[in-house]
């Protein structure tokens, strides 16, 4: 089995919420009474075997999370690449499993099946035998995404054929948009990310593109639903709630 280290991203800004939560850390605001950035804990740990946390503010508060705390090495706030940087730095693994902490539906098996699209590409048919592995982009937001440079494999030959190689970021898709923040990473792309970061750049998407990202479709609805706003807290506590009132009709407590 392939061995990962979970990343929650916790060292934004929370622009969106200082109106409403004057100094707000994201990932310490109560979801269901849990502070968020906990939710991701739950959902990484199982698929991880280890765990870091990237954070720029409320260091010791997280660190009582239970897991090692990162501050980015790059100054104000250069976006999510920056937490990504500095937890590569240190990740004991080949890969690592990035999460924003503000996606808490996340499937609970998200991580092997971006993996399952880094398959070595000795153990990818060879194209003389079942076709070529190489794939084409297969729906519309994929065509329009600079940073897909392929899409899940379909098996058809495509062509003319190319060579495989396996993909170094791996991020995740639903029918409407890419989600680049639940990803998988090799850490052999760290001077690539450092050199960009250095150059003063920090779009993630930008980034991707280099490395030849490729994304996989999760059809589940709402899974990445994204928590920005106080409305968008509202809707996650409401979900939550009709969960919790579903779990109690089949399982009533007599
Ligand atoms: N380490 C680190 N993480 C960041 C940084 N900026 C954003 N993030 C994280 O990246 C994820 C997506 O961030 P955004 O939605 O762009 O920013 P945000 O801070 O969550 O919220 P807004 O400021 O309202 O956009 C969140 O998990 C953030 O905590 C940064 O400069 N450093």
């Amino acid at each position: 089995m392939v061995e990962v280290t979970g990343l929650v991203l916790a060292g934004g800004a929370a622009r969106r919420l200082q109106a409403a939560h004057p100094g707000a850390d994201k990932g310490l605001l109560p979801l269901a009474g849990r502070p968020l950035a906990a939710w991701l804990i739950d959902n990484l740990a199982p698929q991880t075997s280890s765990l870091l946390i990237s954070a720029n503010r409320h260091l010791d508060t997280y660190r009582q999370l239970g897991y090692p705390v990162l501050a980015d090495h790059f100054p104000d706030l250069p976006g999510p690449l920056a937490g990504i940087h500095a937890a590569l730095q240190v990740c004991p693994t080949e890969w690592l499993a990035v999460a924003a902490c503000d996606t808490p539906f996340l499937p609970p098996d998200w991580v092997a099946r971006l993996l399952a699209d880094t398959v070595p590409a000795a153990a990818i048919p060879a194209p003389s035998q079942h076709g070529s592995p190489v794939v084409t982009a297969a729906s519309g937001f994929q065509a329009r995404d600079p940073a897909c440079a392929t899409a899940p494999r379909t098996g058809h030959p495509a062509s003319p054929a190319k060579p495989s190689r396996i993909a170094p970021v791996v991020y995740a898709s639903d029918p409407e948009q890419p989600h680049p923040l639940v990803a998988v990473l090799h850490r052999r792309v760290l001077p690539s990310l450092e050199a960009f970061l250095q150059g003063g750049n920090h779009r993630v998407r930008q980034w991707y593109g280099g490395q030849g990202a490729h994304t996989v479709r999760f059809d589940e609805p709402n899974a990445f639903m994204n928590l920005n706003t106080p409305e968008d807290w509202q809707q996650a506590e409401a979900r939550l709630a009709r969960g919790r009132a579903w779990h109690a009709s089949v399982h009533p407590p007599y």
